[in-house]
């Protein structure tokens, strides 16, 4: 079985001015730890599929199923992290994750819990910072926070939502390295579903590429399967053909002007 299906999945939404229909005949097959990246233009419904497997969104039409179950709420089987972070900024760093482990793993003891805290801490460079306020940290460091914070509550489906978009590409590069290897210590077992407008990024990062048609009435376009061997290094997928090949790819389906008009 696999873990997550979308089967016909249509989501509209009605307003005042009538039903809008974001997106349709979706159809999306996602094995248990897999990175899967979302990626087109503004607009075409990216979030809005997210949203609907975090169960934040109702969809309106089709199926929507996480280990063959109809998706009915939220729940903490799946973590969200956001490109704006979403800390609490009246809270430390290690209190940040400590509320979400709290609010979440309900049956561990406490000194079991602020092991946990710990081990993420560690796990993504923050012990020394720990007593900070996310006004005292950089951009990349909450981020960090953030993604600490959504694994330390152990959700087996992780949705990231543009989460390094805010993010200068050196800091973005040090990241994706750090997310690899936070997917690496648990051995890969959970499944990463992450919305990106970056091309590169979506290739260094996931096992597929979902490349979605322009809205309204959006859908997938094309997948795209990256072959590029893992454990995967920054400078050598850069030089290696698949990534190349895949990239042309990408900017054909989704960069209309190549180049402007001498
Ligand atoms: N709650 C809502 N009510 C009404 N319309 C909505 C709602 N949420 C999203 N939409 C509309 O659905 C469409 C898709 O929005 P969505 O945020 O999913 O796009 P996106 O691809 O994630 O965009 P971006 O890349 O800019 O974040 C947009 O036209 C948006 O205005």
């Amino acid at each position: 079985m696999s873990q997550i299906q979308l089967t016909n999945v249509e989501i509209a939404f009605t307003g005042a001015k009538g039903r809008f229909v974001a997106v349709r005949n979706v159809n999306l097959t996602i094995q248990k730890g897999e990175i899967v990246a979302i990626i087109g233009h503004s607009g075409c419904g990216k979030s809005t599929i997210l949203n609907a497997i975090a169960g934040m969104n109702k969809i309106t039409g089709g199926e929507l199923l996480i280990n063959g179950q109809p998706v009915k709420g939220p729940g903490p089987d799946r973590g969200m992290v956001f490109q704006h972070y979403s800390l609490l900024p009246w809270m430390s760093v290690e209190r940040n994750i400590r509320v979400a482990v709290d609010s979440v793993l309900k049956d561990k003891s406490s000194d079991e819990k602020a092991e946990i805290v710990q081990y993420f801490l560690k796990a993504v460079n923050l012990e020394q910072h720990r007593n900070k306020l996310p006004s005292e940290i950089s951009g990349g460091m909450k981020q960090r926070t953030a993604i600490a914070r959504a694994f330390a509550i152990n959700p087996e489906i992780l949705l990231l939502d543009e989460p390094f978009g805010a993010l200068d590409a050196l800091t973005k590069a040090d990241m994706h390295v750090e997310l690899l290897r936070l997917w690496n210590l648990d051995n890969r077992q959970k499944t990463i579903i992450m919305i990106t407008h970056d091309i590169e990024e979506a290739i260094f990062l996931a096992d597929r590429i979902v490349v979605m048609t322009d809205g309204p009435l959006a859908t997938i376009r094309e997948i795209e399967n990256v072959t590029i061997e893992r454990p995967r290094h920054k400078k050598d997928v850069a030089h290696s053909p698949v990534y190349n090949q895949i990239r042309d790819r990408m900017l054909d389906l989704l960069v209309d002007k190549m180049s402007i008009a001498d």
